[in-house]
């Protein structure tokens, strides 16, 4: 069974098994728990894709085929990847018009939501896969031959590490830079702790996405009505407004929003000369501490919050060690 929500162009679909033998996807929850199948990609020519991917020996789960209804068709392939049991489907829309793809139908079963004030998205700025140590560069390598992805970004452990752990993550993203993914790996070191990267695979049983990152428009009354529907955030200390407010004062920024709104709801902001991010990040929305959702706001800054990495990373370690889980060399589980 499965069910879409959609969110401006944001479509979710979950999925579960009705039956008990579904085999196939009662063996990934065993492993991963709740967890994300599927990053979809819509593409503009899923033949010359599929021709590239079988000339670079991809994993086709399935080939192109031409799904219909009334609404019209779409092209669509799915293939594995090279993170654990995620595959990536892919879409041509050849001239669709339905509702999300062929045959879903409307439901009028969501009163709820639609009682509540709206939190409109306006996209989905990346999504971010967990790998283990030594990974990165053959799962670039992969993007690059399968999907003609590029590297836009590195940064390693050198720049990236706090009192416990160290990571690098690196972007891959296709020209126009609207469909990205971030990579990540853990970096082990004398460091003390299991980081929550090494967290994330051990309770999600391998390599996996760890967040899904939206844009908004307007965050300061996103996050505001997410706060109010009991969405729980990650804790931001109140020093790191303080800083932030010195670092803004020897910059000629104009920030729209109201600093006392971004220090109330925890926001963290990350800047250069010509521009500004906005981001927040959930707890785990679900038992393990695996994914979680960050919400997200551009002002001409393409980066991803490099400035906040020590602030988050910190937060989440924080809340390692209420989990119990920061100073263990395994899970305990
Ligand atoms: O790069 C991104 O997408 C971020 O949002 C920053 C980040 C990178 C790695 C993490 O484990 C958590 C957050
Ligand atoms: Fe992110």
């Amino acid at each position: 069974m499965e069910i879409a929500i959609r969110n401006g162009p944001v479509v979710l679909v979950f999925k579960s098994a009705l039956r008990p033998n579904i085999v196939e996807i009662h063996e990934d929850l065993i492993v991963h728990g709740d967890f994300i199948k599927d990053v979809a990609f819509q593409v503009d020519d899923l033949h010359s894709i599929h021709q590239r991917i079988k000339e670079h020996n991809g994993d086709i789960l399935s080939p192109p085929s031409k799904s219909s209804d009334e609404c019209g068709s779409i092209l669509v392939a799915k293939i594995g990847s090279c993170c654990g049991s995620l595959v990536h489907t892919l879409i041509q829309h050849i001239d669709y018009s339905g509702i999300f793809l062929p045959g879903y139908k409307p439901s009028s079963n969501f009163n709820l939501v639609s009682r509540l004030d709206s939190i409109p998205v306006c996209g989905l700025d990346h999504v971010v896969e967990n790998h283990p140590h030594g990974a990165l560069d053959d799962v670039t390598d992969w993007y690059n031959k399968m999907l003609n992805m590029k590297r836009f970004w590195s940064i390693d452990d050198k720049v990236v590490h706090t009192e416990f752990s160290a990571l690098k993550a690196l972007l891959v993203a296709n020209s126009k830079r609207d469909t990205q993914v971030t990579l990540v790996e853990p970096v082990p070191n004398s460091r003390r702790g299991r980081g929550q990267i090494q967290e994330c695979l051990d309770y999600h049983g391998g390599p996996g996405i760890q967040h899904i990152a939206f844009n908004v428009n307007d965050i300061i009354a996103a996050i505001d009505e997410m706060r109010r529907r009991g969405v729980e955030f990650l804790p931001i200390p109140d020093s790191y407004y303080d800083q932030l407010e010195l670092r803004l004062k020897d910059t000629n920024l104009n920030v729209i929003e109201d600093l006392t709104e971004i220090r109330r709801l925890k926001i963290l902001m990350d800047f250069d000369s010509d521009g500004y991010l906005l981001q927040i990040f959930t707890r785990p929305v679900q038992d393990r501490p695996t994914l979680f959702i960050e919400i997200i706001q551009r002002h001409n800054f393409n980066g991803f919050g490099a400035g906040n990495f020590k602030a988050l990373f910190d937060a989440v370690e924080e809340e390692q060690k209420r989990r119990g889980t920061l100073l263990v060399e395994k899970a305990p589980y």
